[in-house]
């Protein structure tokens, strides 16, 4: 009977997208290709829905007015070749229609049980979920393996096609192009800098190989480096490029307004030149440390070191794993949030915390929420994590369950704590609260955590 009725389904669906499509100027060409990428799912014409394909550049997600795409029309109606075609070239498979019904739900609804287990297999596979945070390296190959070739390095760096970059940094800071409302990072080529940086001392000029990516528009491999110079050297620099407006902002976050690409490879690059800055001297015997495997290794110059002779990780940069969470209360109406010391006047974040060594991490969550607040944290689950370039954190943000409601604030770490309601974090994340407070912005993970919460977003909550 679900077969028959489909069928029926089918025909009026064909029928209105074809009455949509002639009612259509010349105009519409992409929606009318939508229609047909509908009909065709639909209909199970797997193989002229190959050949659309092929042949246009269609958006396989698109969606009608009722928020339904080709996968959901397939899913429906069981068209497993379909499906497995839709999913095989990039449909999404988490997208919702205008019910938040998945082609997943669709299909348990129809009984369509071949298709039910195609579209589980395909969500296990798929795409990672997780959000991506601002400061978060993505699309960029680290060619781990060309750190330790020089040759091929310094080829790199003498190549005099367009397709070596570099990030230039005065102390740890990036060199900016463009007015204080719309910038981006100057990306240089290694021309721009020969006569301020030695390209063929590469080791000595302390450059650092960031990683390849591939150029959307030109399709070409680009490699990218980053250095650090001096503020006589930067000044030079700006007397090259007159016509420019350069410039150094004070700190990172002075350039929250990168575009996210460019503001994780800036993150990068800050993390990896401010530990060079900062260990110039071997932590176990006092020796000068030098530059090694494209800036991923400090080498001590002491053969008799112990950090030589056997492996020792202050040879590799650290990273500091750190907490944070956004604290809910037992009745899940209220969020725990506070006002660091050093924050600016009327922000309320998360709490936050460096780990310990012998700490698992919702230990360390559950002693730094008491520490700083007094509350009591019992479940803990994982929400997702963000590397914060200050310097070099990775912040692991997680969703934390009190079991007590009185706060007794620490007042050595922070101004205040308080308990939320859903109302006023709304205020607060609108920038409407009466007492002008207000959340951090979107580049941070609190600002996700808090939204969490609102939205009941994290499954964990
Ligand atoms: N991305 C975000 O949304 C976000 C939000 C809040 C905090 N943070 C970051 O989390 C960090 C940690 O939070 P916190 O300051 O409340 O931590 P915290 O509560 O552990 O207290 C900080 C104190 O811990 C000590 N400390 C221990 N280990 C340290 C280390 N590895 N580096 C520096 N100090 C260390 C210092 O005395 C420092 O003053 C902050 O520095 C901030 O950069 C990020
Ligand atoms: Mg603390
Ligand atoms: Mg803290
Ligand atoms: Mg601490
Ligand atoms: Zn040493």
């Amino acid at each position: 009977m679900n077969q028959k009725f489909a069928q029926t389904s089918i025909s009026l669906i064909a029928r209105h997208l074809s009455i949509r499509s002639r009612i259509r100027t010349s105009n519409n060409m992409a929606f009318d290709l939508e229609d047909k990428l509908f009909s065709l799912s639909a209909n199970g014409k797997v193989s002229e829905l190959k050949s659309l394909i092929s042949m246009s550049n269609i958006k396989l997600n698109a969606s009608n007015q009722r928020g339904w795409t080709a996968l959901m029309f397939a899913a429906r109606n069981g068209h497993k070749d379909v499906v497995s075609l839709l999913v095989e070239k990039g449909a999404n498979v988490e997208q919702q229609n205008g019910l938040g019904q998945t082609a997943y739900d669709i299909a348990a609804f129809w009984s369509q049980t071949a298709i039910l287990s195609l579209l589980k297999q395909a969500d296990t596979e798929s795409q990672p979920t997780e959000p991506v945070h601002y400061f978060t390296v993505r699309h960029l190959d680290r060619a781990n393996e060309k750190r330790k070739d020089l040759q091929w390095l310094k080829e790199r760096l003498a190549t005099s096609q367009l397709t070596t970059f570099i990030l230039a940094f005065v102390k740890t800071f990036p060199v900016l192009t463009g007015d204080e409302k719309n910038y981006s990072v100057r990306k240089f080529l290694p021309k721009d800098l020969e006569n301020f940086v030695d390209m063929e001392n590469c080791e000595q000029s302390e450059i650092v190989f960031l990683g390849m990516r591939t150029n959307d528009e030109t399709g070409k491999q680009e490699c990218l480096f980053a250095v650090d110079i001096s503020q006589e050297t930067y000044t030079d620099i700006q007397a090259a490029f007159p016509n420019e407006n350069l410039y150094v902002p004070k700190g990172l976050r002075d350039a929250f307004l990168l575009d996210s690409e460019e503001a994780a490879l800036t993150g990068l690059a800050h993390s990896v030149l401010d530990w060079h800055r900062n260990c110039i001297f071997c932590q176990c015997c006092g020796y000068r440390t030098k530059f090694a495997h494209a800036g991923y290794k400090r080498e001590c110059t002491n053969e008799d070191c112990r950090t030589v002779r056997e492996v020792k990780n202050s040879s590799y940069l650290r990273l500091d794993p750190t907490i944070i969470v956004a604290v809910i209360s037992t009745d899940k109406s209220k969020l725990l949030l506070a006002q660091g010391r050093r924050f600016i006047p009327n922000m309320w974040s998360c709490l936050a915390g460096f780990m310990e060594p012998g700490e698992s991490i919702e230990d360390a969550c559950r002693r730094e929420v008491f520490e700083e607040t007094g509350i009591r944290v019992g479940r803990v689950t994982y929400h997702s994590t963000q590397p914060w370039p200050f310097p070099t954190q990775i912040m692991i943000g997680l969703i934390g369950h009190a079991t007590n409601t009185d706060i007794t604030v620490d007042k050595s770490e922070l101004s205040d704590a308080k308990w939320f309601s859903r109302s006023e974090v709304v205020q607060m994340m609108t920038r409407n609260h009466p007492h002008g407070y207000f959340n951090p912005p979107h580049n941070a993970i609190a600002h996700h955590l808090i939204k969490a919460f609102l939205h009941n977003t994290s499954s964990k909550i």
